[in-house]
């Protein structure tokens, strides 16, 4: 399968999910609003009221004024006619709004509600969940409900209360007109109901091949430098195009059900004007209708037709709605989070951190990626990991921080068991500084700060030590300068020294480093070196080394190979052992770099 269709699949929902157990899922949104729900209910009614009135007033209009032939006394029954049309407008004024609002306030808590359960998932989520699917969720599933809320419950109420109006005043005024009348219903219901099924089909369709466009251009866009390099360009171009034509056909397909169904409604409609007329023909002749209740019915018939011309579609709304609900309650009820124990302890950090016989794999029984690894880094020292690509260095620091947890085994903070320390509190501890550093579009000094108190005086601190300030001095905006999406205007050096900044900015108790893989011009990485040094007195350092120059100063240095501690010891000891260590230096030195 492709890879869009592997998307369409995953994003395919039962079309017939609980509907209920959905519906009223979904009413939770607007039940804190429920006043302004009551004022709309009052609103429809009004309107419905109003809806009839014209054609009542016509109706006594005609009877009254044609009969007498002079409009005499006709004033206020005019007047009567223009208060009602305004008061008609005034009041689909105030329904329109109100339902707007009421939608788009059921929807910023929805989507407040979804960002705030994303954050709070697990690193393993987010390995499994594509970006674009989640933004989807956020974004055009929203959407969907919205739509749902505006043009689906409360005004599918309206409808309904428009249609009981127009009825009730037809078999008010004349129950065998408005059997005539109701006539059409049969073929109207069977002329819906072919259209749903057509037009529903090749709607859900659309909005499917719209996400894989949605899907696709997130991708590309954000990975465009490697398609350039690539030259990737006509490949991409072709499949969304490909992407694009599938979605026009479906279009088509959609656009075609409603071009048939308007006109034949249409007909429909015609035919019962028709039949009306036909029927008040006789009733006229015989004197038992008069004219005006001829032209209120003729009035009163166009409306009722479209109240029900709207039921369909709003039920393909409705059904699309369903399945963007079925989608984010999905996501909703996601539980893949790191629990927290109850009562957990804040993280106190005084003597060690203890690896106890950890082992872990990324899936369960999967290929352990960390096998009885036992380690100490107490409190003031620098311990370094050493080993080959893949030996699970970067997976220990991941254990550390508690994103995954360890499936054998323990990791302890001063005896405590990382599992009984609140989450928050054991993340404190440590200041991470990865390889690829994430940068928020900003200023610098946001990226340096994010959301913590603001402190001039520990920020100036922070710069001088994290060997920015050069770098700040040359920027015309300082600190207030714009770094860009994901910091592009910084070279990856700068980025590194900024990573270092943000840690020293939150004073941490353990720094964790990966050191960075990437070219970073000597000058750079000598300052990098320079703040290592520097945090490395103060700090505890739990630093993942690529290149074994910087961690001859190590305390222990750990190898590790295929997730096992194979060897551990000083620089000086290691080389003497002669061991894996000894070899990786010897690698590094042929390499050309010093070892
Ligand atoms: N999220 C993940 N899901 C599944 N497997 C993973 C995941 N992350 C890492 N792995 C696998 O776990 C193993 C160890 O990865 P880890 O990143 O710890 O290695 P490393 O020693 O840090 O490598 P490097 O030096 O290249 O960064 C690798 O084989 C990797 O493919």
């Amino acid at each position: 399968m492709s890879e869009q269709g592997a998307f369409f699949q995953s994003d395919r929902v039962d079309q017939r999910p609980m509907r209920h157990a959905l519906l009223w899922r979904l009413a939770g949104y607007l039940r804190p609003q429920w006043a302004a729900l009551l004022a709309l209910l009052v609103l429809m009614a009004l309107g419905a009221f109003l809806e009839v009135l014209p054609s009542e007033l016509t109706l006594r209009l005609i009877n009254r004024f044609m009969g007498q032939g002079s409009l005499k006394g006709a004033a206020p029954m005019v007047a009567g006619f223009f208060g009602v049309l305004i008061a008609g407008f005034l009041v689909s004024f105030a329904r329109y709004f109100l339902l707007a609002k009421v939608g788009q306030k059921a929807m910023l808590d929805l989507r407040v509600q979804l960002f705030a359960h994303l954050m709070g998932r697990s690193t393993e989520f987010f390995h499994r969940n594509p970006v674009g699917r989640l933004m989807t969720r956020v974004t055009s599933d929203v959407q969907n409900l919205n739509e749902m809320f505006a043009s689906g419950f409360v005004a599918i109420v309206g409808d309904a209360l428009s249609l009981l109006a127009i009825v009730a005043w037809m078999f008010w005024t004349h129950p065998g007109m408005a059997l005539v009348a109701l006539g059409i219903l049969p073929f109207l219901l069977v002329a819906t109901e072919v259209f749903r099924r057509r037009a529903g089909e090749a709607f859900r369709e659309t909005q499917r091949r719209y996400a894989a466009i949605n899907a696709f251009l997130q991708e590309q866009i954000s990975g465009m430098g490697l398609v350039q390099v690539n030259a990737q360009e006509a490949h991409s171009s072709q499949q969304f195009r490909n992407l694009n034509e599938d979605y026009f056909q479906a279009f088509l397909r959609t656009i075609f059900a409603y071009a048939v169904f308007f006109p034949v409604v249409e007909f429909i409609t015609s035919g019962t004007l028709a039949a009306l007329i036909f029927y008040a023909g006789f009733k006229l002749q015989a004197g038992a209708i008069t004219w005006g209740l001829l032209l209120a019915f003729i009035q009163q018939s166009s409306r009722f037709f479209r109240p029900i011309r709207e039921l369909a579609e709003r039920y393909n709304v409705m059904q699309t709605a369903l399945a963007s609900s079925e989608r984010i309650f999905r996501l909703l009820d996601n539980r893949e989070e790191i629990p927290e124990a109850p009562g957990a302890k804040p993280a106190v950090f005084a003597g060690e951190i203890r690896f106890d016989e950890v082992t872990f794999a990324y899936e369960e029984g999967g290929r352990k990626v960390v096998r009885a690894l036992s380690g100490l880094i107490p409190k003031g020292k620098r311990i370094a990991v050493v080993g080959h690509t893949g030996a699970g260095k970067s997976t220990l620091i991941n254990l550390l921080m508690r994103f995954y947890d360890v499936h054998e085994g323990r990791i302890t903070v001063d005896g405590v068991d990382v599992r009984e320390l609140k989450i928050r509190s054991l993340r404190d501890l440590f200041g991470l500084v990865l390889q690829d550093v994430f940068v928020f579009s900003g200023t610098l000094r946001d990226n340096i700060v994010l959301d913590r108190p603001m402190d001039e005086a520990r920020l100036t601190s922070v710069l001088e030590q994290s060997q920015l300030k050069d770098l700040v001095g040359r920027l015309p905006q300082g600190l207030d300068t714009q770094v860009g999406e994901r910091g592009q205007k910084l070279s990856a050096g700068e980025r590194q020294l900024l990573a270092f900044a943000r840690m020293l900015y939150l004073e941490p108790a353990v720094l964790l480093l990966d050191e960075a893989t990437a070219n970073i011009d000597s000058e750079t990485e000598a300052k990098i070196q320079t703040v290592i040094e520097r945090v490395s007195h103060r700090l505890t350092t739990f630093t993942i080394a690529h290149r074994l120059s910087t961690i001859r100063d190590a305390d222990e240095i750990w190898v590790m190979d295929q997730g096992a501690l194979v060897e551990r010891g000083t620089h000086d000891g290691l080389i003497s052992q002669d061991g894996v260590y000894a070899k990786l230096v010897r690698l590094q030195f042929a390499d050309g770099e010093a070892a």
